[in-house]
């Protein structure tokens, strides 16, 4: 199949590696980020970010987003805060391919947020059955160094996630499907917001000199929980939260990445704002988790006016949100949440 890859990021460029294995025709395509990380493709040297070289690629550079659009499948591989900036670029001229979307995200828009599928479908109401939705536990440099690896394509339409399917899978890149996409889309989402606050504890360990795994496998706990009866009163299904898309993917991510990277500094004692300085000064890019925090909270509260879902339930993303926005310190709410369950 002919595949095109938006974004040269980690994880867009990390699937042209699978891809290639299954012999697919590969287009990677690069926003106006990326334009250094395509010079060094295109000179045969590592990709900064995954450190392996790509397979055969045919590059494309941000004016060239066209040729990309020819193509069996097209994987949206932006981050969340590109996702419809580039969506809306190719909107119209998308709606044979199958288009793929891999960012754990929700978007923004006018004062209501939406999961990515609903977004997009919002802008084009005929990819409904031909959008597909990459979640699971796929850390970008182990699907690069072809680590064993198991993922969720999740569609409406169980059809165009079996094609998908089929240009994807390999001896080491394992897939299952399901047409809980809404579930599978807010439960990676979810997991990004939550995996701040397991990683308050390291920073809690580091602080205090002291062992805390007892503490960690309580927020482990309420956090998948919290995420399946999210997914639930959204409209998804509680399985979808303690499988890959959920569960697999909170224990693959909550020691490392940069959602960790804030919770541990909010542990150590860091006020948000001074956590939030000190990522940028280490260079980390966007911390999807701290966005999506907000986003979250404010799709409960959609979700609270129109009778589906309780913020009684939500002790632990209440707490998150209050440490991210609301000037609290982790240790404000800690003890409560470890001892009394919020
Ligand atoms: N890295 C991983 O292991 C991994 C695994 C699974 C899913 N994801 C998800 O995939 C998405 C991308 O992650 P990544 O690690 O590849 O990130 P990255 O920072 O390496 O790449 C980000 C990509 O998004 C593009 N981008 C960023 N902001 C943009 C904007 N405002 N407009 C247009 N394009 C923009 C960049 O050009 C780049 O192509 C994230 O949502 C992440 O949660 C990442």
């Amino acid at each position: 199949m002919k595949v095109s890859i938006l974004g040269a990021g980690a994880m867009g460029s990390a699937l042209t590696i699978p891809l290639a294995d299954n012999g697919n025709e590969i287009l990677l395509w690069g926003t106006e980020y990326d334009v250094d990380i395509l010079k060094k493709i295109e000179k045969g040297e590592e990709h900064p970010r995954i450190g392996v070289k790509l397979p055969e690629v045919q590059i494309l550079y941000p004016k060239e987003l066209k040729k990309a659009l020819d193509a069996d499948i097209i994987v949206l591989a932006v981050s969340t805060e590109g996702v419809m900036n580039v969506f809306n670029r190719i909107k119209n001229e998308v709606s044979d391919s199958i288009l793929i979307t891999i960012a754990k995200g929700l978007i923004e828009e006018e004062d209501h947020v939406y999961t990515i599928p609903e977004a997009i479908w919002k802008e084009n109401v005929k990819m409904r059955h031909k959008l597909v939705a990459i979640t699971g536990p796929s850390i970008a440099k182990e699907v690069a160094r072809r680590a064993p690896t198991r993922v969720v394509f999740s569609s409406k339409n169980l059809k165009t996630a079996k094609k998908a399917m089929k240009a994807f899978k390999t001896k080491y890149y394992g897939i299952e499907i399901t047409d809980d996409i809404i579930g599978a889309e807010l439960t990676s989402a979810l997991k990004n917001v939550y995996s701040i606050a397991i990683s308050w504890i390291r920073g809690y360990e580091e602080r205090f000199e002291m062992d805390l795994s007892n503490a960690k496998g309580v927020l482990a706990t309420m956090a998948i929980n919290e995420i399946a009866i999210f997914v639930e009163d959204a409209g998804g299904r509680k399985e979808t939260a303690y499988g890959l898309s959920g569960f697999g993917d909170l224990i693959a991510t909550f020691r490392g990445g940069r959602n960790g990277m804030l919770g541990e500094l909010l542990g150590k004692g860091y006020t948000i704002d001074e956590a939030l300085k000190e990522l940028e000064m280490r260079g980390v890019g966007v911390i999807e988790g701290y966005v999506n925090g907000r986003r979250a909270y404010a799709l409960l509260k959609q979700l609270e006016m129109r009778g589906k879902a309780s913020e009684d339930d939500f002790p632990l993303l209440k707490a998150i949100y209050s440490v991210l926005y609301e000037g609290k310190k982790v240790e404000d709410v800690l003890m409560n949440l470890l001892i009394e369950g919020g």
